[in-house]
């Protein structure tokens, strides 16, 4: 197993390409299921999130084909079967996601319950209740959905969400554009990730409208067929290394990315005392002064992203000052503050809320965590710590960090991937 290594102090100057986002490309994946045309992706980021993705439709009888310039060519012209396998879909969150496309197409799915990062208990409910508004029967059988649509085919429906949730919205939509009739969602999420796949899937020849507003209104089609659709950039990814960037200190630029993505992010970091310059396609954050103490709350988008969290707490570690946090999105999503705490920190957590009390001298130490955004807030914790930090479980950011030492050592960081140790 890798670890990353880390000597801190280092301040960061330089220029970070963003990546595709994962949250968007798993289930503009997914919507390959929804036609026999090619869906040929382009920015698609590398990494073991998406490479499982790819495994599973391989399985399902998709043809995927890596392609130069981080393309991904994805063709389900044949398909081979209608169940996703607990191996195959226990690892992460988004494989879930295929059950509304073969349940569209093929008129039935059997789903292994996912897995995902254990940051709370993640029901499907949301998901489930969206297949039976469209027809879909639906039952439960030894850790697996079993999904049957009605003779015919889904039907459009109504679908009111009790709240907001990305997965079940994304997945509403990957099966209602191809049911018999309008379909009306609403209290959508309205995340960037939700406008990339309607958009990809309008290119495909569906006729979705609103998403990116509460309401979304699909009017089903009979079949989608082929298109070319880039990935949009990874807004998560993108405010990983700005908050870096904010906690080494330096000059760093993000490019290949939406300004507009990360509104919430750059208001908390400028009343931070960061610098932000945002341009069309990158923003600028430099950091050489104190950082200030701020309080912080996560929301649906356009609010802060939960997946930001833990990259924010690191920061505020070295805050002057006092900053409560509150996770209002996941029951169970503050793991890293005790490790955290390993390199120095000074927080309490009770209930959803963080107590973070900087500046706090953060020192090298070994540390891990239980996942993808909570190991990258150890990484950005020992940017900024004096001597080394030892990062274990690699594979967590490999979920959702494309080339992350390469990216923060052409930066300066002295960041490097090595074997663990047996
Ligand atoms: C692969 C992917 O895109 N993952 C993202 C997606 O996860 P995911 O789509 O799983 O997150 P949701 O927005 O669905 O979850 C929001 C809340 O709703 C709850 N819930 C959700 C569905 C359901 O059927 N029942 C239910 O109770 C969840 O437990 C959570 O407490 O959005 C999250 C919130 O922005 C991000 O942190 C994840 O990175
Ligand atoms: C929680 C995340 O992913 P998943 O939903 O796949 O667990 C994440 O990307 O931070």
């Amino acid at each position: 197993m890798d670890r990353i290594v880390i000597r801190g102090k280092q301040p960061l100057s330089g220029t970070i390409p963003v990546s595709g986002a994962k949250n968007s490309a798993l289930k503009l994946m997914a919507a390959c299921l929804l036609t026999e045309g090619e869906l040929l992706l382009e920015n698609m980021p590398r990494l073991a999130d998406t490479r499982f993705m790819a495994h599973l439709l391989a399985h399902l009888g998709v043809k995927a084909e890596e392609q130069s310039g981080n393309r991904l060519s994805l063709t389900a012209a044949n398909l081979a079967g209608t169940t996703a396998p607990y191996d195959l879909v226990r690892k992460m969150r988004a494989t879930f996601n295929v059950l509304g496309p073969l349940l569209a197409r093929e008129g039935k799915a059997k789903v292994s319950l996912p897995g995902g990062c254990a940051i709370g208990a993640r029901p499907v409910d949301l998901h489930l209740k969206a297949m039976e508004a469209l027809g879909a029967k639906i039952t439960l059988e030894e850790g697996y959905v079993l999904a049957e649509a009605p003779a015919g085919g889904l039907k459009g429906g109504h679908i009111v969400f009790p709240f907001v949730s990305v997965g079940a919205t994304e997945h509403a939509m990957l099966a209602a554009v191809l049911a018999k009739g309008t379909s009306k969602l609403e209290n959508c999420a309205r995340e960037p990730e939700i406008e990339d796949l309607a958009n990809c899937l309008n290119a495909m020849g569906a006729k979705v409208s609103g998403a990116g507003t509460g309401t979304i209104t699909i009017e089903g089609v009979s079949s989608l067929g082929a298109t070319v659709w880039p990935v949009v950039a990874d807004r998560i990814e993108t405010g990983t290394y700005a908050m870096a960037a904010a906690a080494a200190g330096g000059d760093v630029t993000l490019t290949g990315m939406v300004p507009a993505h990360n509104q919430a992010l750059w208001a908390d970091l400028r009343e931070a005392g960061v610098t932000v310059e945002e341009g069309e396609t990158s923003v600028r954050i430099v950091r050489n002064g104190p950082i200030r103490a701020v309080d912080m709350q996560t929301a649906p988008y356009p609010g802060f992203p939960t997946d930001l969290q833990a990259q924010f707490m690191a920061l505020m570690c070295l805050a002057d000052g006092a900053s409560v946090i509150r996770e209002t999105i996941f029951e169970n999503r503050f793991m890293h503050a005790p490790e955290l705490t390993r390199l120095g920190a000074r927080i309490d957590v009770r209930g959803n809320e963080a107590v973070v009390r900087g500046p706090a001298p953060l020192k090298g130490a070994p540390v891990m965590a239980t996942d993808l955004r909570a190991s990258v807030s150890l990484v950005i914790a020992g940017l900024a710590a004096e001597g080394e930090t030892i990062v274990s479980r690699v594979y967590h950011l490999d979920r959702g960090f494309e080339r992350l030492e390469e990216k923060l050592s052409a930066c300066g960081a002295d960041i490097r991937r090595e074997k663990e140790e047996a």
